[in-house]
């Protein structure tokens, strides 16, 4: 068998066309695992409700975001995958869940190069249903339909991996050398309480309380709250960061449910108002800076700080296409590629 792998990010509109940005949000909203009500409550929801206003909104942050070469997102995972690339030994196909280049073209790129054993890998550190799950499900319906002759694999989530611990704690510390920093926040992208409880393998254990996520369970290879948690303490721990000097929130909340607490917004507010100057905020969701970093944290976050009192904010970039992060990939790339190789 021919091995290869198939690097998958989040996606991003084709333009901040309104009309772009509306085709974009129908794919990601419609998808039963974003929003996880029945078909004809989500059709009620997302195209009689969210879409008459929230695209115009949308493309007015995309358009203070955007790039001449495109969406931050998809330039950002396309320079990753051409680095990646030139240090594995097997071919690297780029794919987004929503939008393009879509999983099916990904895969036919793949198929061209004579692969037909491919490594799905989902792009983010830890699992969520609205991301890692949905990408999983949707290539292996791909895979039945249109490649029955291919086989996957995938990379489980790794927030808790020690070379994505390290790398992220050096890109912390070399972002926040010489900011003599009052707080950390760490910044994770929010989901429903909801998709937490569904989740859990268990049936039993998560109570969105506060000690659930600290409690051994088998119910954390899936707990997106948990396996944040889980980075944050094992950065800190790196990191040297006294308790008190960091904490967790989570950010980009989407319509009445209740979703993960505290939110970003509310936090960073009150920082300011409690007298922080000098805030630092890391985004360890996304691996790839996008909307929600560079708008909604680096300009609506600062503004938010700025407003309540505080006076230096600095934003920690995401791991884009650093070297050491580039590296990592390509080492498990690799000793995925020669598993089972006779030498
Ligand atoms: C950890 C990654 C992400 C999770 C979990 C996630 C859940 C989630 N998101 C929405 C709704 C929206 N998210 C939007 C943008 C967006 N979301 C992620 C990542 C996660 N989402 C990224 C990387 C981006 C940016 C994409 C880009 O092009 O830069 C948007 C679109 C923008 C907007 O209108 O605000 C929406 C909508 C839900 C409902 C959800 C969990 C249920
Ligand atoms: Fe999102
Ligand atoms: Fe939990």
């Amino acid at each position: 068998m021919s091995k290869g792998v198939l690097l998958v990010n989040l996606g991003s509109p084709d333009s901040t066309d309104p009309e772009d940005v509306k085709k974009y949000l129908d794919e990601f909203l419609m998808d039963e695992r974003v929003i996880d009500v029945p078909y004809w409550a989500r059709t009620l929801l997302v195209r009689g409700i969210i879409l008459n206003t929230r695209p115009k909104k949308s493309a007015e942050a995309y358009q203070r975001i955007w790039w001449d070469e495109g969406s931050p997102l998809i330039v950002l995972s396309e320079r990753l995958q051409q680095k990646v690339d030139a240090l594995t030994s097997v071919p690297i196909a780029l794919a987004m869940r929503y939008g393009k280049p879509s999983i099916k073209t990904g895969l036919e790129e793949l198929q061209a190069q004579g692969v037909d054993e491919v490594l799905i890998f989902p792009l983010y550190p830890q699992f969520a249903m609205a991301t890692t799950e949905t990408i999983l499900v949707l290539a292996e319906e791909l895979r039945k339909k249109h490649f029955p002759q291919m086989q996957f694999t995938s990379v489980p989530a790794f927030y808790n991996h020690d070379d994505y611990i390290r790398v992220l704690s050096s890109s912390i510390s070399e972002s926040l050398k010489g900011v003599d920093f009052d707080h950390l926040l760490f910044s994770y992208h929010g989901v429903p309480k909801r998709h937490i409880r569904k989740s859990d393998i268990t049936n039993s254990h998560c109570k969105i309380d506060g000690s659930c996520c600290q409690t051994a369970s088998a119910a954390h290879q899936f707990c997106y709250r948990h396996q944040c948690y889980e980075t944050t303490k094992l950065v800190a721990e790196q990191l040297g960061l006294e308790k008190g000097k960091f904490s967790v929130s989570f950010q980009s909340r989407l319509g009445f449910d209740p979703w993960l607490q505290p939110y970003t917004d509310r936090t960073i507010e009150r920082k300011g108002l409690e007298g922080v100057k000098n805030l630092a905020v890391v985004c360890p969701a996304f691996v790839s800076d996008c909307l929600e970093t560079l708008e909604e944290i680096a300009m609506e976050g600062k503004e938010i700080f700025e407003e309540a009192g505080g006076e230096k904010f600095t934003m920690v970039p995401c791991l884009n296409d650093r070297d050491d992060w580039v590296k990592v990939l390509a080492r498990w790339i690799d000793e995925w590629a020669h598993q089972n190789v006779a030498v």
